[in-house]
């Protein structure tokens, strides 16, 4: 029988879900809003069901009260089947945890030590576990890490100029996004072995945006450091920061840590720098010169990434733009684009419109792809691995 896994991918405010059955989606959906609006929508695409309607404020008070209001609609979906297993996206795994793992006692103390080196997201992905291990005691809890896929990336890239003790106790570039990134190179490597091939740019460019230098499905360099706050400008996060301003917030400015941390990962970015929003799509629509400066800031950063990671690469084949704004936007992906001639990229402009998968105009040297993400599937293929593994040693 195809194993049923449910795959949870708890962030901030939000908890997305797929079940599947073996590797077919038999129900997706997500639940937003946690903390403010809460909001459950959901689509099975076996049965047909659809929920979508606003949580009340005793479901979406927590992560766990929102899991348990998903809960009668999954039993019904499963018609007594048990799920096997529920693999969780976690966004940070340190030194130690380097690959998929069945989530124990161990494990979880380890996440819990990592908490304030991912305090957006960490939190909230272990809340996810707890919640699943309440709601579904037998199954295999697995945990895929967002730091697993730059773990072997080199040296340069792993360590800051710092005093050695610090790169031993764990003060190193960790980089983040690696299941999107893992997704996007499984694809390419089976759909078009050439690119897959090759030196390859992904950017990561969502709520949370970050690029990687890939070669050989490998990692070689990525702009989203010790934390998740590092490289490009976010919705709500900083980017790329002189450590000399955290100092002056610190000291000239007298404010707590906790403040500070507050400023970095919720106030900046595109929110701070617009003043408006930290959504893509209510910038783009803005016609304040704010959100237009905003966007400028953000475009600029990408392409100065750009020129880095070709120059690390040695060139450059294919850009890949992915996650919400890289997916959806085409005034981003168009900024992005504009003038890069001079490594070989050239953008078609009607096809970037059109939304086609190869964005490239026919003289570009470079291709540039939009390739939707699915971090979803890539903990399902880790999660069914581990179950397999445990029934085979069993
Ligand atoms: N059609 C669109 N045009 C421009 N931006 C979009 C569009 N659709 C989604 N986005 C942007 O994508 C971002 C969210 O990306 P997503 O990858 O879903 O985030 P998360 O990191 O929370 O998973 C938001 O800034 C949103 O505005
Ligand atoms: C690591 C990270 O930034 O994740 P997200 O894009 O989900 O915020
Ligand atoms: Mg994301």
């Amino acid at each position: 029988m195809a194993p049923v896994i449910l795959v949870l991918n708890s962030g901030s405010s939000s908890i997305k879900y797929t079940l599947f059955s073996g590797d077919a989606v038999q129900l997706n959906g997500q639940i937003s809003g946690l903390g403010a609006q809460p909001h459950i929508s959901l689509k099975s695409h076996v049965t047909g069901t659809r929920v979508d309607r606003a949580l009340s404020a005793v479901e979406g008070s927590s992560h766990a009260a929102a899991l348990a209001a998903l809960l009668p609609s999954l039993e019904q979906e499963l018609g007594g089947q048990g799920v096997d297993a529920v693999g969780h996206r976690v966004v940070h795994g340190g030194v130690s945890l380097t690959a998929p793992v069945r989530i124990t006692g161990e494990v979880m103390r380890e996440l819990k030590r990592l908490e304030p080196l991912a305090p957006l997201h960490q939190p909230h992905n272990l809340a996810g576990i707890e919640a699943a291990r309440a709601a579904f005691p037998k199954a295999l809890q697995s945990a895929c890490f967002d730091t697993a896929f730059h773990r072997n990336h080199p040296w340069v890239n792993d360590t800051f100029a710092l005093p050695r003790p610090l790169y031993e106790e764990g003060v190193r570039r960790y980089g983040f996004h690696g299941l999107s990134y893992e997704y996007i190179c499984t694809y390419l490597k089976q759909t078009r072995p050439d690119l897959y091939a090759g030196r390859l740019v992904v950017a990561h460019l969502g709520n949370g945006a970050s690029m990687c230098a890939i070669r050989d499905g490998q990692s070689i360099g990525s702009t989203m450091g010790f934390t998740a706050l590092d490289g490009l400008p976010m919705g709500t996060r900083c980017g790329q920061l002189d450590p000399g301003v955290v100092l002056y917030l610190l000291t000239t400015k007298g404010m707590t840590p906790e403040e500070v941390s507050d400023l970095l990962y919720k106030e900046s970015g595109l929110k701070g720098l617009s003043g408006i929003s930290q959504d893509m799509r209510t910038l783009t629509e803005s016609d304040d010169p704010k959100a237009t400066e905003a966007i400028d800031y953000f475009v600029f950063r990408i392409r100065r990434e750009l020129g880095a990671m070709a120059a690390v690469l040695g060139g450059l084949d294919t850009l890949v733009f992915t996650g919400g704004i890289g997916e959806n936007s085409v005034l981003v992906r168009s900024k992005v684009c504009s003038d890069l001639e001079w490594l070989g990229l050239m953008a078609d402009e009607a096809k970037n419109r059109d939304g086609a998968e190869d964005i490239s105009a026919e003289r570009s040297r470079t291709r540039i792809l939009v390739i939707p993400t699915n971090e979803e599937e890539i903990i399902r293929r880790h999660t069914e691995k581990l179950l397999s593994a445990e029934t085979i040693s069993a």
